[in-house]
């Protein structure tokens, strides 16, 4: 069956992740294209995943019916002004650059656009990622599929009814696998600070952040605060770290950290 072809424009990280769940879940490489201005990342994906490759934004946007713009946000302005001179009136945009707002990608454009505003995060590299989607007025239902299909192909998805929402799910989501990473990052290093080798370590707190998270997963109805108060015997372990977390102020820092990186998405919007 042909598929709708997608052309990816940057060849990062990002794009690389959600190719990969594309092609792992049946999308016809033959139907993907993803340009990059430098070459060893093309290759890479053309090598491991045989999708179409070009330097060439505007010939390779041209030929396609989605276009997923996956450049950085400083870039956005640069890449769309150079594809505003095709007539997009057809095709699906979709972007998951962080920040920038919808009605800019109008004002690089100046034309009609249907375009999809997009959240995903670097866990849709092996099937896990968490993106959230939003679509202005006026995006057909069958181009909101399409952007579903593409998406979900790296994991869950969430729409949300309001453009700044989107900027909760990059505190949620978006940015949030490095909080974990930081925190298992910190507890690999007081393990070692303990005299315990790193690899032991980080297998003992990489498998008790699996746990956790497949607990949480799989108890949809307990509270959070029910399954901590699982761990923490009276009197015990677990109650004199999760004291010293509290007194140490950790809610307040994770409270001021999201804060934080929603106020730079809001920044964002304002600067590219
Ligand atoms: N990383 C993350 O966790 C997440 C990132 N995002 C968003 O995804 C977007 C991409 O991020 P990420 O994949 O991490 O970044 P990367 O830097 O890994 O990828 C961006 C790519 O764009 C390429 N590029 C630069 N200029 C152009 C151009 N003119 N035309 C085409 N391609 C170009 C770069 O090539 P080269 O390196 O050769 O210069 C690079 O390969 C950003 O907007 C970010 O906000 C969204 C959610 C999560
Ligand atoms: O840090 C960033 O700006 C991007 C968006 C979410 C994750 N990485």
């Amino acid at each position: 069956m042909t598929q709708t072809t997608v052309c990816f424009i940057g060849a990062g990280n990002m794009s690389r992740s959600i190719i990969s769940g594309m092609v792992t879940h049946g999308y016809d490489p033959q139907c993907i294209y993803a340009t990059n201005p430098s070459q060893p990342k093309l290759s890479a994906l053309q090598q491991d995943f045989g999708i179409h490759i070009a330097n060439d934004n505007l010939a390779i946007a041209k030929q396609c019916n989605v276009i997923v713009l996956s450049v950085k946000p400083q870039l956005m302005q640069q890449v769309c002004q150079q594809l505003s001179t095709l007539d997009l009136s057809s095709k699906l945009i979709i972007t998951i650059a962080a920040g920038i707002p919808a009605s800019r990608y109008h004002d690089y454009f100046k034309q009609p656009i249907q375009l999809i505003r997009t959240m995903p995060n670097t866990p849709t590299q092996i099937g896990f990622g968490m993106t959230g989607l939003y679509a202005q007025q006026g995006v057909s239902e069958q181009h909101k599929q399409l952007c579903q299909l593409i998406m979900q192909s790296g994991g869950k998805t969430l729409w949300v009814q309001q453009e700044d929402e989107l900027n909760q799910v990059i505190a949620l989501a978006g940015s949030s696998p490095a909080y974990f990473f930081l925190f298992l990052e910190s507890m690999v290093d007081a393990g070692k600070k303990m005299g315990m080798d790193e690899t032991q370590a980080r297998e003992l707190a990489q498998q008790a952040a699996l746990g956790a998270a497949q607990m949480v997963i799989q108890n949809p109805q307990t509270p959070l605060a029910t399954l901590r108060s699982n761990v923490t015997s009276k009197g015990g372990t677990t109650a004199q770290a999760v004291e010293t977390f509290e007194q140490g102020g950790l809610r307040e820092l994770v409270d001021n950290a999201m804060n934080h990186c929603v106020a730079r998405a809001n920044e964002m919007a304002k600067t590219f």
